[in-house]
């Protein structure tokens, strides 16, 4: 009823309002030090095209393109682009302390792409025990369990139900990714659910960690080249391992904004420098 009352009440909600002021404010420096600079005769960059935007359509009154909803575009951008990418690597990284699937990984790695080469994300084609396995690893994961609530527009049959024209849907991504008729053994790793008998990748229509549809992840083919790059430079230059004492890790979820593995400790083994990216 009065959202602006906990701008003033004390709790750890304060903390959010911080770090959401934090991220705000670096968007609006970056665009007030693109607008110093000037238009560029070849826009640069996801700002450049925005503000260019905001130039066009000055003339239009309903326009919505405008230096505010630019910064909180911006600011989605990072919150949707960052917590996701990094909860799958926290992930990854966990299931890759089981030593079968990391040493098929690294030995795929090693055969195909040989010491030193950089990696691109068109090598995953000659890599698909690994591809299969960051897909596995996203389907198990399953981090955003519930998609973003969206509204029916109009009255539909859905598979023989009606849906009234208002009717708030939720999509639950989790029961495609481990449904139990599309997978063989939908709670349990096994990047077989990506292998045909010869070992070649196959894709799942099940497959949806990203959603489907007109709404479906902006962001998704971003997030499957990052996923790729990281896993794939993590996985040539280091091994995981449970530091010494640890004998057993959960693989269930916390239940945060998305679904997060337990907050374990994992040893990360250099096995080769040349091996390192000389990003990383
Ligand atoms: C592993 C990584 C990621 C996963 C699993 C993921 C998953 C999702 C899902 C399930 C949705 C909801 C789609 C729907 O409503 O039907 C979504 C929306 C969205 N994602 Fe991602 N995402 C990831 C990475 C990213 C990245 C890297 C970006 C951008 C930098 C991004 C930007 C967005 C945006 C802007 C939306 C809202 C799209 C809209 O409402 O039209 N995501 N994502």
């Amino acid at each position: 009823v009065f959202p602006w009352l906990m701008d003033h009440l004390p709790g750890s909600h304060q903390k959010i309002f911080y770090c959401q002021e934090f991220l705000r404010s670096f968007a609006r420096k970056e665009v007030r030090s693109h607008q110093e600079r000037g238009s560029p005769d070849e826009p640069q960059d996801f700002i450049d095209f925005y503000l260019a935007q905001i130039d066009k359509s000055k003339a239009d009154p309903h326009s919505t393109f405008d230096e505010d909803n630019l910064v909180q575009t911006i600011f989605e951008l990072f919150l949707a682009g960052t917590e996701t990418t990094t909860t799958t690597m926290r992930w990854a990284v966990l299931n890759m302390v089981d030593t079968h699937t990391r040493t098929r990984v690294q030995k795929e790695l090693d055969t195909v792409l040989g010491p030193s080469r950089l990696i691109c994300y068109e090598d995953r084609k000659n890599l698909p025990y690994t591809n299969a396995v960051i897909h596995e690893i996203q389907r198990r994961s399953s981090i955003i369990a519930v998609g973003v609530p969206r509204e029916c527009v109009k009255d539909t049959m859905l598979q023989g139900f009606p849906v009234e024209k208002g009717t708030i849907i939720l999509p639950n991504l989790t029961s495609a990714l481990l449904d139990p008729e599309q997978w063989e053994t939908p709670r349990q790793f096994n990047p077989n659910h990506f292998l045909d008998q010869d070992g070649n990748f196959v894709k799942k229509e099940a497959f949806l960690p990203f959603s489907a549809g007109h709404r479906v992840c902006l962001g998704e083919q971003l997030a499957r080249t990052e996923l790729f790059i990281f896993f794939t430079n993590l996985l040539r230059a280091f091994t995981f391992r449970l530091p010494e004492g640890v004998k057993e890790i959960s693989t269930e979820f916390v239940l945060g904004g998305t679904l997060q593995p337990h907050p374990y400790k994992i040893c990360q083994v250099l096995i080769h420098s040349s091996n390192l990216c000389p990003r990383l």
